[in-house]
């Protein structure tokens, strides 16, 4: 196909050069979603690959691409596909870089944003995805050295805590890459948080350590050759960095992912068994990534945009299936209640050698477009935030921020729900963008609206009902509010609680405890911090950390988990979560990711909670 290509390059011009401006224009049927943009990148093409360029963003539409592929017709006479079959090959996204874009361009329009809102306390991925050689690594790499200034150079507000971790996962297996690609263990523990066990993490003070930490990660980085590229990443590279706020002990996540290139069957054949098998678990992981990122993008749609119904069914997200969406459980758990932003870019070598890939990676990229359907809904609840549309929210920021709080900045795209689950120092950032807002107005109007929704929801009778209902332990849930309903701490055996407490210590039971003071000053902890979930025994994590450039071992540096050194037995402590107090009175937060070691001797009863899935918050039952 390739000399067919090459022989015809000269009529391709001509054929493509006849063909008029004015396709008929993409016609879309709603509007992205605020927390998922899918946009792709055509590659540089170089003149050494003697292919000309395939790919053609279209100047009369924004963000929408042709390609124009050679079809080699029985008659003998080349033609353009796209004339016998009009329309097939255009697609869009919701932004496109052109061949000129440099990778600067691309963070300060996407990925700039997405570092503000995981240092704010959010979860923002970002995915590079395309078939190898398009220049994933190369696009993913240099954001990532972008990423390190913006955290480093004291631009954002606010004190935080930087910490890294880079694995890499070839089929189910994954492997450390700053630990010399030891091999770790991708694990959910009991309480169904899911444990990358054994990879280190480092702390960074400064953007120098952070680019040698990704240098040395991508050293380790398994790669091959293929028809394709030189050295070809096998490999799904997840750069992952955890940004603490030491003020509220809560922490944002940033993961950048290089996933591994989709290989077509024709650039594997001259490789072998080998490489076909590694070649299907690549495109089978990538497969159950579309399927959770659109499973994600469907059920945020259906929950946010005013058309959620008591009961409704969730589409399900197979996140379980793959280690890579394992890891990423916390972006694709419906239950999640951190707020999630994802962007993918797509991509795509313009060669015309390549159009078969390209099509698939624009097919794939267009597949993970959910859209908000356009809706004249006119049964929406004017009291109830979890219900207003985009439209409804910017009304009523309009008429109550009573400050110059702008519907535009603090909620551009967002429903309702969705800004509610916004982290109040991103909502906050938002409001003090527009001049004249100060901290405590940006606070008073997020109360404010948290207050609506809390009301709105106690007058809501039947949805309290559901979510105080019974647990029970069969069948799988099949809705947000029925998963909600199974979330007590009570132990299931109601025998069991005739027993002390302490002998039936379980992961998922809260407990109150009251730490030495000595204890609590040296792990910088406030005093009102008295309720804890128990997650494992201690001793399932215990581990040091050994920097890999240096050569020195750190013990105990990972996130501020205490190993235990003044515990004569490590069998008397558990690694927790600790819970913080919410907003309303009996009210707490549970911080999944502010985890420390208790010991044994420090707890004091055990104490049962109920999750209520209206205000999101934690009760103690009594
Ligand atoms: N936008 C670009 N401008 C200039 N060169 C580029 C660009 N994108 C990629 N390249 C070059 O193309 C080659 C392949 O890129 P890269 O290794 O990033 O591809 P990849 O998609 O990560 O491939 P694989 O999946 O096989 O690892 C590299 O030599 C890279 O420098």
């Amino acid at each position: 196909m390739e000399t067919f290509y090459l022989k015809n390059v000269a009529k391709y011009h001509s054929l493509v050069n006849k063909l008029g401006p004015t396709l008929k224009p993409r016609v879309s049927t709603g509007e992205a979603g605020p927390n998922m943009v899918v946009s792709a990148r055509i590659r540089t093409l170089s003149k050494d690959e003697g292919f000309p360029s395939a790919i053609f963003p279209r100047s009369n539409q924004e963000n929408v691409v042709d390609i124009h592929d050679l079809y080699n017709h029985p008659r003998g006479i080349p033609i353009l596909r796209v004339l016998s079959l009009a329309l097939s090959f255009d697609y869009q996204v919701d932004r496109l870089f052109n061949s000129e874009s440099t990778t600067e361009e691309i963070y300060q329009d996407l990925v700039a944003d997405l570092v503000q809102f995981a240092w704010n306390g959010g979860i923002g991925t970002l995915f590079a995805y395309g078939q190898t050689g398009s220049g994933k690594t190369f696009t993913v790499s240099r954001l990532e050295q972008l990423v390190a200034v913006t955290l480093m150079d004291g631009s954002l507000k606010g004190e935080r805590e930087v910490y890294m971790t880079i694995i890499d996962l070839a089929g189910n297996a994954a492997f450390d890459l700053l630990n010399e690609r030891a091999p770790i263990s991708i694990l959910e523990d009991s309480f169904g948080v899911t444990q990358m066990v054994g990879a280190e993490e480092y702390q960074v003070n400064d953007k120098e350590r952070m680019g040698e930490l990704i240098d040395y990660a991508t050293s380790f980085r398994r790669t091959a050759s293929t028809l394709k590229n030189d050295s070809s990443s096998r490999s799904h590279a997840i750069c992952r960095i955890r940004i603490r706020d030491p003020a509220t002990y809560s922490d944002g996540l940033l993961y950048m992912i290089d996933l591994a290139g989709s290989e077509g069957a024709r650039d594997v054949a001259v490789h072998g068994a080998d490489r076909m098998r590694e070649t299907r678990e690549i495109n089978i992981s990538l497969s159950v990534l579309k399927d959770c990122i659109r499973g994600k993008a469907q059920v945020d749609t259906l929950t946010s945009s005013g058309s959620r119904k008591p009961g409704l069914k969730l589409p399900h997200i197979p996140f379980r299936q793959s280690a890579l969406t394992k890891v990423l459980k916390h972006v694709f758990d419906p239950t999640s209640t951190q707020a999630c932003k994802t962007i993918v870019i797509a991509c795509v070598n313009p060669s015309l050698a390549d159009v078969g890939s390209s099509k698939n990676t624009l097919r794939f990229a267009e597949m993970l477009r959910v859209l908000i359907p356009a809706t004249n809904k006119t049964d929406l609840d004017p009291k109830a935030p979890m219900d207003w549309t985009n439209a409804l929210l910017k009304e009523w920021i309009k008429g109550n921020s009573g400050t110059p709080i702008l519907p535009n900045v603090l909620a551009p795209r967002e429903s309702g729900a969705q800004l509610l689950i916004l982290s109040s120092p991103e909502f906050e950032y938002r409001c003090q963008k527009c001049p004249g807002v100060r901290p405590e107005q940006a606070r008073a109007f997020r109360a404010k609206l948290w207050q609506m929704h809390i009301d709105s929801q106690q007058n809501n009778e039947p949805s309290k009902e559901t979510t105080r209902s019974k647990p029970t332990a069969s069948a799988e849930p099949d809705t947000i509010l029925e998963l909600k309903s199974r979330m007590s701490s009570r132990d299931l055996d109601p025998a069991l609680s005739k027993l002390p407490f302490k002998k039936r210590l379980r992961p998922g039971m809260v407990v109150s405890y009251v730490k030495p003071l000595e204890r609590g000053a040296a792990l910088g902890l406030p005093d009102d911090l008295k309720l804890a979930v128990l997650f494992c025994p201690a001793q399932a994590i215990q581990r040091t950390a050994k920097d890999p450039l240096e050569k020195v071992d750190k013990p105990g540096e990972i996130g501020h988990v205490n190993t235990g050194e003044n515990s004569a037995d490590n069998g008397g402590q558990y690694l927790c979560a600790l819970l913080t107090p919410g907003q309303s009175a009996d009210a707490y937060e549970l911080s999944l990711w502010r985890q420390i070691v208790i010991d044994v001797d420090w707890m004091n009863v055990e104490v049962h909670l109920e999750y209520d899935a209206a205000t999101r918050y934690y009760y103690i039952s009594v």
